[in-house]
């Protein structure tokens, strides 16, 4: 469980630069949950997402993951252990001399035996759509952008961590790239009951595997909900920089034109069975 009291976060305090990026956030995330957490940019997500492992620490109220302070510096082995957080851009973060090297830095700090070693480095890169025995001894530095990024989350992966923060790990991939990853994610949340914050710019993705969504703007937190209920009340949703996903944006559309339809609809087939309510003969 993950708790956020009324968390304020400021840059560069007491100086020309100072910014004011979380405003009182109030939050609660359940263990085994999948948060998504949207916004515009400049909204405050990385932020926040830094304050769950402690990487930053708040100005003004207090997150608690499992009970732990994350301001509690005899906890922070803990801490790194139980949220492993994907930065944006995680292929900065490259440095060992091979993929398996950089794979296995978590689990063999850990203190697990090579064979466990080894079974963690190869699920996690197929997790992320890396062929084990192809990739496991090229430099990481010989992969492309989309394959180094896919290295660096599979490096976190390994450490099988029970929150997972991820922020927006499929960008730069290709579509069946991104599909791919995060169907492995979802059904890492379901089969182990491990807790995701995806940030994500995507609504289509945040439709479509988050259970609970978070949006800021300009640093507070602005609507929570189911995706149904968020993108069922589309007044303000751009207005807050966020796009209906397409089954939605279609539904809205023909609402806008005088046809009777929800607009709460999340995939194609349920547009599809909406619209067939109001055609002449319900067909
Ligand atoms: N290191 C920093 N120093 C000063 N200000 C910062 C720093 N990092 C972020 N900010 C400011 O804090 C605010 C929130 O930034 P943040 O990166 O958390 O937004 P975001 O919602 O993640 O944006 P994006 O979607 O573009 O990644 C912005 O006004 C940003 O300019």
């Amino acid at each position: 469980m993950i708790t956020v009291n009324n968390l304020t976060h400021i840059y560069a305090p007491g100086t020309p630069l100072e910014t004011i990026s979380l405003r009182n956030i109030n939050l609660q995330i359940s263990r085994g949950e999948f948060v998504a957490l949207a916004g515009p940019t400049g909204s405050g997500k990385s932020t926040l997402a830094q304050h769950f492992n402690g990487l930053l620490l708040p100005s003004a109220g207090c997150v608690l993951v499992n009970g732990m302070d994350t301001r509690d510096k005899k906890k922070r082995r803990e801490l790194w252990r139980t949220v492993g957080l994907v930065f944006q851009y995680p292929e900065q973060q490259l440095f060992e001399e091979n993929v398996f090297a950089e794979v296995a830095f978590g689990p063999r700090n850990m203190g697990l035996d090579r064979r466990e070693v080894e079974r963690r480095v190869r699920r996690a890169l197929e997790m992320t759509g890396l062929e084990y025995d192809t990739v496991k001894s090229m430099s990481p530095f010989m992969l492309s952008g989309g394959q180094q990024r896919r290295v660096a989350l599979a490096g976190i992966l390994a450490v099988e961590p029970p929150v997972l923060v991820l922020d927006e790990p499929a960008a730069g991939l290709d579509p069946a790239g991104r599909r791919h990853l995060l169907e492995q994610i979802k059904a890492w949340q379901l089969s182990r009951g491990t807790t995701v914050i995806l940030i994500t710019h995507n609504m289509e993705d945040a439709a479509r595997y988050a259970d609970r969504m978070v949006v800021l703007l300009k640093g507070e937190k602005w609507r929570e909900g189911t995706p149904r209920q968020i993108f069922g009340q589309p007044e303000g949703l751009h207005e807050a920089g966020l796009d209906l996903p397409l089954p939605a944006g279609v539904m809205f559309g023909l609402k806008e034109k005088g046809l009777a339809v929800r607009c709460d609809t999340l995939t194609l087939d349920e547009a599809e069975q909406e619209i067939k309510t109001v055609l002449p003969g319900g067909k």
